[in-house]
This record gives C-alpha cells, structure tokens and sequence, in this order.
C-alpha cells in the first residue's frame, strides 16, 4: 500500500504511546544493528585486525601477571602493552652480567636507588631517578642485559620498544601509540621504557625528514619533557645504541646520564669466559687467561658464541664414539652390552676444545669483514 492510499485522517491522527514506544523500540534496534554491521565490515577489511586481537589478548595476560589490575587502556596502549615484559620471565640479574663491575655500581647509585628509596625521597626534585639514560657502546656487549637487570634491581616495569614498533605504522597511528607509549607508563609506574637502537628513530634531524617522522619526534620530546612535571612521576628512558653519534643533539640532552659499555679488556674477558662456562664440566687443564689474552677485541657476544662451539665438539665426539661403537658390534654381530657409567657422559670441555672454538671463531669474523666493504659498496650504489 503507498502513502497516498492511506486515509488522511489515519495520517493526520496523533500517535499512540505504544506506537511511539514501538518505534522508538525499532528505530533503537535497526540503529544497533548498523552500528555492529559497519564495525563488524570495518573489522573484517582492516588487515591488522588479528594482530591487534592477539596483541590485546597478550597485553590483558601480562598486565594481570605483573600486578596491574583495574586499570583501563585504549586501543593504543594495548598495543604498547603487548612489549611489556613479563618480570617473572626476566631471568636476568647483576649475577649474569661479568666485568662490568664499575657500570653496575654506578648505575645502582644514581638509577637504582632513586627507585628503590622513592618513599624516603618522595618530595625532592633532586633525588628523583633520571629521566633519560643512555647506554652506548659496540654490538654485543650487554646494553641489553644491563637494561633488564636495571629494571628487576629497581623494581621497575620494563617496556622493551623496538623502534619499528613506532615507524612501522600507518600515518597517524605513530603519532598515536607515541603518545601511549607515554600514558601506558605512567598508568604502569614505576616504569622503564627501554628504546633499543634509538638512534634509528631520534637521529639527527635533517631537511630530509619525512614531515610525519618530524612530527613524532618532536612530539616524542616533548611527552618525554611532561614527564618532569611532576615530582612523583617514576617513569624513565632508557636509550641504546651503537651509534651516538647519529642521535639528535636534543634527545643526548634529554639523556645526560650516560653509561659507555665498551668492548672488554683481558680481565673483562676472563670474567665474561668463566662466567659463561660456569655449570659445565671443565677440564683441570683449563687456562681461561690465555683465551682471554688471544681474544682482543671480542665482544661478549662473541666470547658466548666461542665457548658454545668449544662446548659443541664433545658432543660431536660423543656421537662419534657412538657410532664408531654400532658399527663395532654390527660387525662382530653381538649383542648390546651394557656400558661404564663414564662413557654415557659427555667429556669435560677442554682447552683444546676452546682453542678450535676460536680458531673457528677468528674465521668466520675474517670473512664477515671481508664481506662488510661489498655490503657497503651496494649500499652506496
Ligand atoms: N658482560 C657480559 N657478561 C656476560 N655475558 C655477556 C656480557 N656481554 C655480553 N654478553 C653475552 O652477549 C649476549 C648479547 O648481549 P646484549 O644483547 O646485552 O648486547 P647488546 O650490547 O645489547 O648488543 P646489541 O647492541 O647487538 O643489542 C648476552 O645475551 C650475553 O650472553
């Protein structure tokens, strides 16, 4: 039936009360369900909309396992979240970290004991924790270990940022999760934010600057300066990187608390070994003095990476013997005997083994810098 049919009285005639109601009712229902239909539409065409579940999933288990409760977080900050780290997982401690010795105790005076002693120092500006700190030093050298073992001495939460975690996003939502990155810690303090690499998003400024990668900076700097505004803020930088140089002047000043982690020196080296091969089965014959000695210019990186080869080699000649001893008994075509106790064990790790370790080593490094110069070269192609 079309409008013009109907009577003009039943047009002109006022509305029933249920009527208004009823309709109220559908106008309700029909609204809801468009509402959902486009969200659902938006949902299913947005190609992060997994990520950004599982990222909420994640942030809701951490912040429940940290002790956060009852505290409510946009979608942003969930995102941030989600690089919490859990402090029950964060096995690392002073105890793991050998030769730094100097670093650590001033880290523990100026870093630590702010945080740890908030409540004794509560209203004074002067003895508040840094607001930037600066670990810089060569790859592999325990800028990372540092930063975690901070952060469990202090008793602090830990947001382990990757740079990409900002520059990889659409235009718009860096600017966003930049400024959640902000408001999670402060929800979550005390709080570490730690920024590896930093000096891949807070380079130096240059003319060459997208407009969207200046505007995140600028506003990276100036969240990081509202974090002085009050005296009770416990949120801290922590920045690293093998390149300072590169960082923009205004972020260094923003970090005046700086750590140089260098390479190790023999003694460092020798205390990074036997720290290192603690727990393992060593040889009497040992002489971690003389690997140190042969190992100028190793990181510790390296030295982990030298000992788990010389530790690997035993277990390559255990599964030797092994089959040097099926082929043994196939040949005499007997029956398995049992064995000594002793040959079910892997030998002790031995000098020699530590030896070829470096030898093996010093190759590899010889052809990683062989191979640097051609890299640069089509870089700068
Ligand atoms: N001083 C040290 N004591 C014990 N282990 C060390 C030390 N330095 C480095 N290592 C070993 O090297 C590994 C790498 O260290 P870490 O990730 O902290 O280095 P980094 O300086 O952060 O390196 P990058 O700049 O590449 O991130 C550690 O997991 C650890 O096994």
């Amino acid at each position: 039936m079309l409008l013009k049919d109907l009577p003009r009285e039943a047009l002109m005639r006022p509305l029933s009360r249920n009527e208004v109601v009823g309709m109220l009712f559908r106008l309700t229902v029909f609204g809801a369900a468009t509402y959902y239909s486009i969200k659902w539409v938006l949902d299913a065409m947005d190609p992060t909309s997994k990520q950004k579940n599982q990222a909420k999933k994640r942030a809701e288990q951490l912040m429940k396992r940290i002790g956060v409760e009852g505290v409510r977080l946009t979608e942003y900050e969930m995102n941030i979240a989600s690089h919490l780290v859990d402090p029950q997982t964060m096995k690392v401690s002073w105890r793991d970290i050998a030769g730094l010795d100097e670093v650590i105790n001033e880290l523990q005076d100026t870093v630590i004991l702010p945080f740890q002693k908030r409540h004794l120092m509560a209203n004074s500006k002067l003895f508040q924790p840094p607001k930037g700190v600066l670990l810089f030093g060569p790859p592999g050298c325990g800028k990372t270990m540092i930063a975690k073992a901070t952060a469990r001495a202090s008793g602090c939460r830990f947001i382990n940022l990757q740079a990409s975690t900002l520059t990889d996003m659409w235009y718009g939502e860096s600017q966003k999760l930049t400024a959640a990155v902000f408001s999670l810690a402060v929800k979550i303090q005390p709080c570490i934010i730690f920024i590896d690499e930093i000096e891949s998003f807070l380079r130096n400024r240059s003319s060459m600057d997208h407009e969207a990668t200046a505007m995140m900076k600028a506003q990276f700097m100036s969240l990081w300066d509202g974090l002085d505004t009050s005296s009770t803020t416990q949120v801290m930088v922590m920045g690293a990187t093998n390149r300072p140089q590169d960082l923009d002047p205004a972020i260094l000043r923003r970090m005046p608390t700086t750590f140089h982690i260098g390479l190790p020196n023999t003694r460092q080296r020798e205390d990074i070994l036997r720290l290192i091969l603690a727990g393992e089965n060593l040889s009497n014959a040992i002489n971690l003095k003389e690997i140190a000695e042969k190992t100028e210019g190793y990181s510790g990186s390296d030295l982990r990476e030298l000992c788990r080869d010389a530790a690997m080699y035993r277990v390559r000649d255990y599964v030797r013997k092994e089959q040097m001893r099926q082929i043994a008994q196939q040949l005499q075509d007997c029956q398995e005997e049992e064995r000594p106790v002793d040959e079910e064990r892997l030998r002790p790790v031995t000098q020699l083994d530590l030896l070829f370790g470096l030898d093996k080593m010093k190759e590899s490094k010889k052809a990683t810098t062989f191979m640097l110069p051609i890299v640069s070269e089509v870089a700068l192609d």
